[in-house]
């Protein structure tokens, strides 16, 4: 039975039979056009190619930089780590803009799918920048375990995304298929505030079909149903670093509001707290 949570990944039974181009009115000729234009963009806006990260894997923070890291107040740090977050999500929103029936869509559902979906995206991408042999990840130019981290405060989250990306790694995922899941988790039809679902729809069932074709093409078909549950774990991921942003929120109203990168505003911050006339 369809689990409701999951139907992003609604299994699309791959008929070779069917011509997807028939089902969705795009400029494109071909699925392996919708295909290669979103493993492009990916290409294009990943922020560090895999070959970069490969090269720089065994460049570790010392100990006077993890000290430096620690020795950060919280709030220090939290505005340290939202500044890297803010550029990571920056090149996810030039990822959304070229991804085919992205743009047709209206201002208001554009930001809508990227207001709950770009951090989903960005911890899709973050687990390209681990090193599970290490348990690093690429951050500030090098690669940092969890104890850089620790001023954050927020361990049980730090070792959630630890978590995920071991996860996401152990699929060994190929850059395209990562292409094609990161759109898929941005193009979703279900998110809340969406003015045109059927528009939205319509492009997430092209994209969910581009991403069984690649499935299909590199005999992985297997993957769809591990990526599936990637998706529930990135859910519940995302509402534990809003949990914490509230109580960071809270507890540092001024670095929260007036010193968070004003993307912060555009893509988090709830209706009432949206500067009045910014409204989409
Ligand atoms: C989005 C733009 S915004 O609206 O302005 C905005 C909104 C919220 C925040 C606060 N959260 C925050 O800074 N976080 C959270 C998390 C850890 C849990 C989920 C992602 C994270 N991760 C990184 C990060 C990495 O950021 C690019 N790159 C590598 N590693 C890491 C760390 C291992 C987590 C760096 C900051 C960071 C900041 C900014």
């Amino acid at each position: 039975s369809r689990q409701p949570t999951h139907d992003l990944m609604a299994i699309h039974p791959y008929n070779p039979l069917e011509d997807p181009y028939s089902l969705y009115p795009h400029s494109l000729r071909n699925i392996d056009e919708l295909c290669a234009s979103i493993v492009r963009s990916h290409r294009e806006t990943s922020q560090y190619r895999v070959e970069e990260l490969h090269a720089l894997r065994w460049k570790l923070f010392n100990r006077e930089e993890i000290q430096a890291y620690q020795s950060k107040s919280v709030d220090e740090m939290w505005q340290h780590c939202a500044i890297r977050l803010t550029e990571a999500v920056q090149y996810v929103v030039e990822f959304a803009k070229h991804i085919p029936g992205f743009r047709m869509l209206s201002q208001n559902d554009q930001i809508a799918l990227l207001k709950t979906g770009s951090m989903e995206v960005v911890l899709v991408r973050m687990s390209r920048l681990f090193n599970t042999e290490n348990n690093t990840v690429f951050f500030d130019g090098k690669f940092a375990g969890t104890e850089v981290f620790k001023s954050l405060a927020c361990g049980d989250l730090i070792t959630a995304v630890f978590d995920f990306a071991h996860g996401m790694c152990a699929l060994k995922l190929t850059e395209q298929q990562i292409a094609l899941f990161s759109a898929l988790v941005l193009i979703n039809a279900d998110r809340p505030c969406l003015e045109d679902k059927g528009r939205v729809q319509r492009v997430q069932r092209s994209v969910e079909f581009g991403l069984t074709h690649i499935l299909h093409r590199d005999n992985q078909e297997s993957l769809m149903h591990k990526l599936y549950q990637r998706v529930a774990v990135l859910r519940s991921l995302c509402s534990l670093h809003m949990e914490k942003l509230r109580w960071f929120s809270q507890r540092y109203p001024l670095t929260a509001h007036s010193l968070f990168p004003p993307l912060y505003k555009e893509l988090f911050a709830s209706e009432a707290e949206l500067l009045p006339g910014t409204n989409h």
